[in-house]
């Protein structure tokens, strides 16, 4: 522990006074504190649990620790002449162990200590304006006041809905479904997004019996060759995929869990994962200090100052999933890059660059949020759907290509399947949408975002050759289905 660290711990009950409070040091607050601290501005986080959040520990980096296993495997069968293998399901969650070091913030400490972050453990509270108190584990209590800004950025929890019996069962959630230490023999999902189909993924690689039971076709928000595509690979690898049904009653027996199903089955399992989204980390925040609701989602303007009735509360801001705009650690530490540097702008008097794409908005929130869900095939996706582009009324030129057409992909993997569809604005000719789905597509997604964010003419990405022979290729074919004559369009 660092000397800024103890002194942080050492005055329960006494006022401490500081630029800027951050409350919550998942990813975000982590990275707004960076942001005022390296401005110049004295700053504290206070974290109830671990230093690092959500994402370190129960989420991105342990999920994609039990993915990445499975989906090497299976590359590494479609290439001809390369040996196969088992998964080692000890070593897998071993190795899960070692990523989330145990379920030990103490190098997230050093990094703190190194960037001159003050640390306050326990759970922040909103007290009154640009006050904060923090409760401790042992029940003592610090009060915090910012000169300038307090920064909420609590995150979010799993959702449980009210499905008689769900709750007395004993469900996992994602941090179950990310921390466990057993392989169940039999797991089954209650949900069909993006936690239900990577975590149905790993655990029946792991050698779990997985059921999935989902109202509505896996990954909804996706275009609909992403989820009937991840749908069939998970079929085909003994995963009993339900869909338009939902669990009606859950029951904890001697023997594990059973789910009645909506069409008159039940399902037997030893565990069941309820993935059916997230509820905001507000419920005991003192919202009412700013006369908003705890429990609830918050609004922010573009450089993440909180709104009430539409207007923005001067020093408190809110960055990352709390505020709904985009639940994804990328979005969370994009948004803290803008609300740190406006918080150190606002503070000191400097040019604030809030207009669309500038240093202190969120702009690409709202039309270019790149994400991958890490299944196999992989769906990575940024900008509008088709779904979306036809809800907003926004008029889109759709084109699709099958992966398996490059010459890329052949040599990649045997029998790879994958597709592709990029939406174009036909007024200003440019991407506003890319969905590819298939094995290895994950490091694609970044070109398809600068051509969004950049907002490249069509005429000039014909100009963006892709190497030959690469996955990349599937640019080419997307540009020769929307016609060889927008080249000719400058
Ligand atoms: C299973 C799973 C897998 C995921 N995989 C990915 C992925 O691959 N890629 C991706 O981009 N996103 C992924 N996500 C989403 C990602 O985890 C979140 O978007 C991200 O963690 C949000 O960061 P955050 O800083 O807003 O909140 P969190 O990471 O939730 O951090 C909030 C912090 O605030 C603390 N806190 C809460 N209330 C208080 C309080 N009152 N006082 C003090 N501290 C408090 C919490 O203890 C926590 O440390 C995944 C989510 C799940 C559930
Ligand atoms: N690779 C990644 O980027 C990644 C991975 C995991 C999670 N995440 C983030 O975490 C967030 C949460 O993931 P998630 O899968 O929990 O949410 P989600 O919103 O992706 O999916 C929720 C699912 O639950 C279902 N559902 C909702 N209410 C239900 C109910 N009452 N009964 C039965 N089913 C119900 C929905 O139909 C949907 O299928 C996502 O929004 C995503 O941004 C990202």
């Amino acid at each position: 522990m660092g000397e800024q660290d103890q002194q942080d711990q050492q005055d329960p009950g006494t006022v401490r006074e500081v630029d800027v409070v951050v409350v919550g040091a998942g990813p975000t607050g982590e990275n707004v504190a960076g942001q005022t601290a390296a401005g110049g501005l004295s700053t504290v986080v206070v974290e109830a649990e671990l230093v690092g959040g959500e994402c370190s520990y129960w989420a991105c980096m342990p999920s994609k620790t039990l993915l990445r296993p499975g989906s090497a495997l299976r590359a590494a069968q479609r290439v001809p002449g390369v040996g196969t293998g088992d998964l080692d399901p000890s070593v897998v969650l071993t190795s899960r162990d070692e990523i989330v070091s145990g379920w030990d913030d103490a190098s997230q400490l050093e990094w703190l200590d190194s960037a001159g972050i003050g640390l306050v453990r326990g759970r922040g509270r909103l007290t009154g304006e640009r006050e904060v108190t923090v409760t401790a584990g042992d029940g003592t209590t610090q009060v915090l006041r910012a000169r300038h800004a307090v920064a909420v950025c609590t995150g979010s929890a799993a959702a449980v809905p009210d499905i008689p019996g769900l709750r007395d069962s004993r469900p996992w959630t994602s941090r179950e479904a990310t921390g466990a230490q057993q392989v169940p023999p039999r797991l089954v999902v209650v949900g069909g997004g993006v936690v239900a189909c990577e975590m149905a993924t790993a655990w029946s690689d792991l050698g779990s019996q997985v059921t999935v039971l989902a109202r509505s076709e896996l990954l909804s928000r996706s275009e609909d060759f992403a989820g009937r595509l991840v749908r069939e690979a998970l079929t085909e690898r003994g995963v009993d995929v339900r869909t338009g049904v939902s669990a009606t009653e859950v029951r904890r027996t001697g023997a594990g869990v059973v789910v009645q199903v909506s069409d008159g089955g039940t399902v037997e399992a030893d565990e069941v994962l309820v993935a059916a989204g997230r509820r905001p980390r507000t419920d005991d925040l003192g919202l009412a200090v700013v006369g908003l609701t705890d429990g609830d989602w918050l609004d922010t303007d573009d450089t993440l100052r909180v709104l009430r009735d539409g207007e923005p509360v001067e020093w408190l801001y809110a960055a990352g999933d709390l505020n709904h705009r985009a639940l994804l650690t990328h979005q969370g530490k994009y948004q803290a890059r803008a609300a740190g540097d406006v918080i150190v702008a606002r503070a000191t008097g400097a040019v604030v660059d809030d207009g669309p794409w500038g240093a202190h908005a969120a702009t690409a929130d709202h039309s270019a949020v790149p994400q991958v869900v890490f299944t196999d095939p992989e769906v990575a996706s940024v900008g509008l759907t088709t779904a979306a582009a036809r809800e907003a009324g926004v008029e889109v030129r759709v084109v699709d290509q099958d992966l398996a057409s490059v010459a890329g992909t052949a040599v990649h993997a045997q029998g790879y399947t994958g597709q592709a569809r990029l939406l174009v604005d036909p007024a200003r000719q440019v991407v506003v949408g890319a969905t590819f789905v298939g094995q290895d597509v994950a490091e694609l997604l970044q070109s398809a975002t600068i051509a969004v964010v950049g907002e490249v003419p069509i005429s000039r990405l014909w100009h963006a050759v892709p190497a030959y022979p690469t996955i990349s290729e599937i640019w080419l074919r997307l540009l020769e289905g929307l016609g060889r004559d927008t080249a000719l369009t400058r």
